[in-house]
């Protein structure tokens, strides 16, 4: 069956009283595009978990700062749509304009408290309001029963987890796992950005996770040698760290050691060259 392209908010509303007389159980994978595996990873999921899947494909202005990558973030609707069938995306919702989000007169924000704060919220002001708003408009419009998210973007999920809880969205928010490339750099658009030398250079965000996750299979449990682990990579590499945290995996409070039977988590952001990049992985006490 063909990808149908929606292209406007009521064309959408018009889609989902369909679905919503046919009873039929919706899956949502919001996107900002320039699709790779990690997008389709999360596709397929919600192939596997409703009868239908939608897919948007939004680069959102309001999660960007007014210094950062918004008029030259990669876009390729054409190659987009293509993998999305590929997929079994049944709709892609593409909003023709930025304003078929923000009309004239639009005027409601939504902010998560907690887990907004630290790590990518306090280094980018304001991205959580802009992402935690276009969710909720996204949740509300297409009424999902499941939604999928990726744990490359570890605080956006639990984000995400607290406004659908809070506002009472009712969807099943899904968090899956980081697609990476065969060298172990995690799938992101920005990485088309990044020179062949700034993409190797790169390899030092998952090495320095990866080498962190084995000192804690070794004993270690003091943060400040797991967070060291990761410096002395980036620093090898010549990158610019933006942060290195361990924090608990729900609240994302900052932890001094690693419990036994805690789940943790070890976050990290760094420029290769002026690209800016995040990864993260588990630490299981
Ligand atoms: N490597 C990946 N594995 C699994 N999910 C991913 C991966 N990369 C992105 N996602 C998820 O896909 C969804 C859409 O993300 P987005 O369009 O911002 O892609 P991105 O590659 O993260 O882009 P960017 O480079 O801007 O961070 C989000 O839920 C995000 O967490
Ligand atoms: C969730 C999202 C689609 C909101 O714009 C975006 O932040 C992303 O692509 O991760
Ligand atoms: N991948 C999260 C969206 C952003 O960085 O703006």
């Amino acid at each position: 069956m063909a990808t149908a392209v929606l292209r406007t908010v009521a064309e959408v509303k018009a889609w989902v009283a369909g679905l919503r007389r046919e009873g039929r159980r919706l899956a949502l994978v919001p996107t900002m595009g320039y699709l790779h595996e990690g997008h389709l990873s999360l596709m397929r999921e919600g192939r596997s978990r409703a009868d239908v899947v939608a897919t948007s494909i939004f680069v959102n202005p309001t999660q960007f700062g007014p210094r950062e990558d918004l008029s030259r973030y990669p876009r390729d609707l054409e190659g987009d749509v293509a993998k999305c069938a590929s997929a079994g995306v049944d709709v892609v919702f593409a909003p023709e304009d930025p304003k078929a989000m923000y009309p004239p007169g639009y005027q409601t924000y939504v902010e998560v408290t907690d887990v907004s704060q630290g790590l990518c919220g306090d280094r980018r002001p304001g991205h959580f309001r802009g992402v935690a708003t276009i969710v909720t408009q996204l949740l509300c419009l297409f009424r999902p029963e499941v939604a999928l998210f990726g744990e490359k973007d570890y605080q956006q999920l639990q984000v995400i987890k607290a406004l659908n809880r809070d506002l009472h969205l009712g969807a099943d928010i899904i968090g899956m796992p980081t697609v990476r490339e065969p060298d172990g750099l995690a799938m992101s658009s920005r990485n088309a950005y990044l020179s062949p030398e700034e993409r190797k250079r790169a390899l030092s965000l998952s090495r320095g996770l990866k080498a962190a996750q084995a000192l804690l299979r070794e004993g270690t449990r003091e943060a400040g040698v797991l967070v060291g682990a990761v410096r002395r990579e980036l620093e090898a590499a010549g990158l610019r760290e933006d942060y290195v945290e361990l924090v608990d995996a729900e609240r994302l409070k900052p932890l001094a050691l690693v419990e036994p039977g805690q789940s943790a988590r070890l976050l990290v952001a760094a420029f290769s060259g002026t690209t800016r990049l995040i990864d993260n992985m588990p630490l299981a006490g």
